[in-house]
């Protein structure tokens, strides 16, 4: 298959089995109908700006070149399908396009058409009150007074033009303009209210995003209304500026002038508009549904078990799933897939493993457990599951929980999870033509909000506690202040821990027989870790977003909460509180709170397509192709484009590596490293730096010496199995060949996984916190960060 052949052309790398590898080709033609565009809308999420267009309003010329009909002149532009069927081949002006996207004129150009002189201004909008080579004389005449004539007074002669203006055809109006020797001189005043009314034309939002329907980008838009008000003011004939006064600066005023600014952009930019086409059209996300047509080839069933946690949910899909010849089990986290493989096998079911950093075969295994990243799109199945579904619209995740969605080929795929993307995946359902049947689920037994809190006091502690920080800082303080306080001994969990550490933590605290009996652990409990806790306590109830310190979600809350009593467990009725009795309101309300839907769902951009955009560009790092892509790519209306900023930082770290090729550039930016980690990140510029120079990649760091006595040592030790982690995924990422140390990363990743599971059982000291790490979110008391009550920032 090839490129161009008018329709979307699919292959799938074999070499990488993943979805997130499939690549696909697209052809304009196939992506970018007409008919889809006016479907879709062009939206961003809220980190960046709106890209909406909802439809056209306009009429244009265009029209008549495909041979649509139009009923009315003048009228609605809805029902124009072919917009994007226009020949852009004729060139009249020479425009020149710097990299940002903006069009700069030539310096001929400039000099004849643009330049302002010393006293000329630039408004806001970027717009001079003066235009290309045009003297104002020409446009207003100086000897007409004032009061000749009223703006507002209109009489019936007046009015009777107006009606005649406002219902002229705007392409035949065009053409009058465009042929026209010279406009009307106007009046002072006159003059003056038409620069307002471009002056509100060019601050028109509406009128921005309509011409992002006829591709004229918005860093476009200024220079083309300044262009267009030039003509206008140059050919405008009486009545029209008459008009136009008397209309004033207002939405009326922008409607009438938009279909003549589209016509005037068409003929005289259509490079521009070719350009902007080009880029936008290689940005497209719509329809991600169509980029696996194999899965698209089949009639799916897929079974929604929607309900809360400790509901039995996922036990209901497991059982499926071993009941399947074949079957695939997609998890959020490595621990979970873990967790799976063990439980699965145990059960006699051969199961294989594969996570971004594992590959454990099971010989004769027809089941794989995986995480959500690393499923394939190529193999049929005749189970999945995909758990945690409600992680489709997790801001930097999410895409991978779409794209499995999307591409897994199985006759009957199993979502677990909460009911907030119930409406989307039953939307994208009836767009995939998959059947959608809905399991609801209770909790087995309700949890229970203890309402006198713990006073303030880690004393009121008991066995089988879990008690719930949001920052590593914090979960240390936590765990020395009850082992001072109390004869209980904490184990830890958090999410820069190794999944194998959790574990280790996670049995600990479930054995009875030892001296382990209270958990301390941050939002990484939610999810994955199966733990006999009977009460979930919440240090506090705010957390850092990685920009501020907010009040930990709703659905996070509950799902935490949600941990508490576990059937088969030693403590099947589940109870929460807060520590502070402040917070205890804020909990409650979170877990009435119903699930609310999650209206966007994430996506990303394969490698693919960002090859294809960046051919659109020279000379830009990854960084700012990835930014480019974000300010310009489509998206339908259920879709936000995922957050990347930790990619673009790692991009960026790595413009420093000469020789990488942008594939490559493009996988080592998604390499798990905490990019806030100095150390961590050091290692992943040698790596590449080795890979990028064909020299195998040495892992080149010594094992530590024991367990670590000091929170700066376990630190070490944490970010020792990150880097080793990293090795391992890029070892599945790249050729076995550039990274040969695998089984020794794999033996001192174990080895250190270890050694923090010893040092977290001894650990009794004061947290430190990592270079650059947060700042301090609240103030400190009795040694303690003090949650502060959220109720209020809630309700706001
Ligand atoms: N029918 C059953 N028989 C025996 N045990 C069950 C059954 N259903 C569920 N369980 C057990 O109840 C616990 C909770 O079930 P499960 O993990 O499926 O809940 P869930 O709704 O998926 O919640 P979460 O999202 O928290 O995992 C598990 O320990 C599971 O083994």
């Amino acid at each position: 298959m090839a490129r161009g052949q008018g329709t979307t052309l699919f292959r799938i790398c074999i070499s990488k089995n993943n979805v997130s590898r499939i690549r696909f080709l697209s052809s304009n033609r196939y992506f970018h109908s007409g008919r889809q565009f006016e479907k879709s809308v062009w939206e961003r999420d809220n980190s960046s700006p709106t890209f909406d267009v909802p439809k056209r309003e306009f009429s244009t010329s265009l029209i008549d070149l495909v041979g649509v009909h139009l009923a009315s002149k003048g009228t609605n532009f809805t029902e124009f399908n072919h917009v994007n069927t226009r020949l852009f081949s004729s060139s009249r002006k020479k425009v020149n396009f710097v990299d940002d996207g903006s069009a700069s004129l030539s310096e001929m150009e400039l000099e004849e058409n643009d330049s302002l002189s010393s006293e000329e201004s630039v408004d806001d909008d970027g717009i001079g009150d003066n235009f290309d080579g045009y003297n104002k004389n020409d446009i207003f005449d100086s000897n007409m007074i004032e009061s000749e004539g009223n703006n507002d007074g209109v009489n019936s002669s007046d009015s009777s033009r107006f009606l005649r203006v406002s219902t002229r055809d705007p392409v035949e109006l065009y053409r009058e303009l465009s042929n026209a020797e010279k406009g009307a001189k106007q009046k002072r005043s006159d003059w003056e209210v038409l620069l307002e009314v471009f002056r509100f034309f060019s601050n028109s939002g509406w009128a921005v995003n309509q011409a992002l329907a006829i591709y004229i980008g918005r860093s476009f838009f200024p220079t083309a209304v300044s262009k267009f008000r030039s003509f206008f003011f140059k050919k405008c004939p009486d009545e029209v500026a008459k008009y136009l006064v008397w209309l004033g600066p207002s939405d009326e005023a922008v409607k009438f002038l938009f279909p003549i600014f589209v016509e005037f952009c068409l003929e005289e930019h259509p490079d521009e508009v070719k350009r902007f086409k080009e880029m936008v059209d290689s940005a497209d996300l719509t329809k991600p549904h169509t980029w696996f047509p194999f899965a698209r080839a089949m009639k799916r069933k897929i079974i929604y078990h929607v309900g809360p946690t400790n509901s039995g949910k996922t036990y209901n899909a497991l059982q499926r799933f071993m009941e399947a010849k074949k079957g695939i089990y997609c998890s959020p986290l490595r621990l979970l897939a873990m967790e799976v493989f063990d439980k699965v096998n145990a059960n006699g079911v051969y199961c294989s493993l594969l996570t971004g950093q594992e590959k454990k075969r099971v010989p004769f295994s027809n089941h794989i457990a995986c995480t959500v990243e690393m499923v394939s799109a190529d193999e049929l199945y005749d189970v999945a599951v995909i758990d945690e579904i409600q992680m489709m619209g997790d801001p930097y995740r999410g895409f991978a929980w779409t794209r499995a969605l999307l591409g897994v080929m199985a006759d009957e795929i199993h979502l677990c999870g909460d009911p907030s993307v119930l409406d989307i995946v039953r939307k994208i359902c009836s767009e995939t033509g998959d059947e959608l049947h809905e399991q609801h689920y209770e909790r087995f037994k309700p949890l229970v909000v203890e309402a006198k809190s713990l006073l303030g006091d880690l004393q009121n502690v008991r066995s089988g506690d879990c008690v719930v920080a949001f920052s590593r800082r914090e979960i240390f303080e936590v765990k020395l202040a009850i082992e001072k306080q109390t004869n209980h001994r904490c184990c830890v969990v958090y999410g820069a821990l190794p999944p194998e550490t959790r574990r280790q933590q996670a049995n600990l605290f479930n054995d009875q027989d030892n001296e382990f009996d209270v958990l301390v652990a941050s939002d990484a409990v939610g999810m994955g870790l199966n733990l006999n806790i009977r009460r979930v306590v919440f240090f506090n109830l705010s957390k850092y977003n990685g920009d501020k310190i907010v009040p930990v979600p709703a659905s996070q809350v509950k799902q935490i909460a949600g941990r508490a009593g576990r059937r088969g467990s030693i403590y099947p009725d589940g109870l929460t509180t807060t520590l502070h009795l402040d917070d205890l309101d804020y909990l409650i309300e979170c877990l009435k709170h119903p699930f609310e839907p999650v209206k966007k769902v994430g996506l990303f951009p394969f490698f693919e397509q960002v090859e294809l955009f960046a051919g659109q560009f020279s000379d830009v790092t990854l960084a700012q192709l990835l930014e480019k892509f974000r300010e310009n790519c489509r998206l339908d209306g259920s879709y936000f484009l995922c957050k990347h900023e930790h990619i673009k930082k790692v991009a960026n770290l790595l413009e420093k590596v000469q020789g990488l090729s942008l594939e490559d550039r493009f996988n080592f930016s998604f390499a798990p490293v905490n990019i806030r980690d100095p150390k961590a990140m050091y290692h992943l510029l040698r790596f590449a730096s080795s890979y990028s120079e064909n020299i195998a990649v040495s892992i080149a760091m010594g094992m530590p010496k024991g367990s670590a006595k000091s929170d700066a040592e376990l630190l070490d030790l944490e970010t020792k199995h990150q880097v080793l982690s990293m090795y391992l995924w890029l070892s599945n990422q790249f050729r076995g060949d550039f990274f040969p140390h695998v089984k020794k990363a794999e033996e001192m990743a174990g080895s250190i996984a270890d050694l923090l599971g010893q040092s977290l059982a001894d650990a009794s000291w004061k947290p430190e916190s990592r270079p650059a790490a947060k700042p301090k979110p609240q103030e400190k008391k009795d040694g303690y960060e003090r949650p502060r009550s959220l109720i209020k920032s809630y309700e706001k």
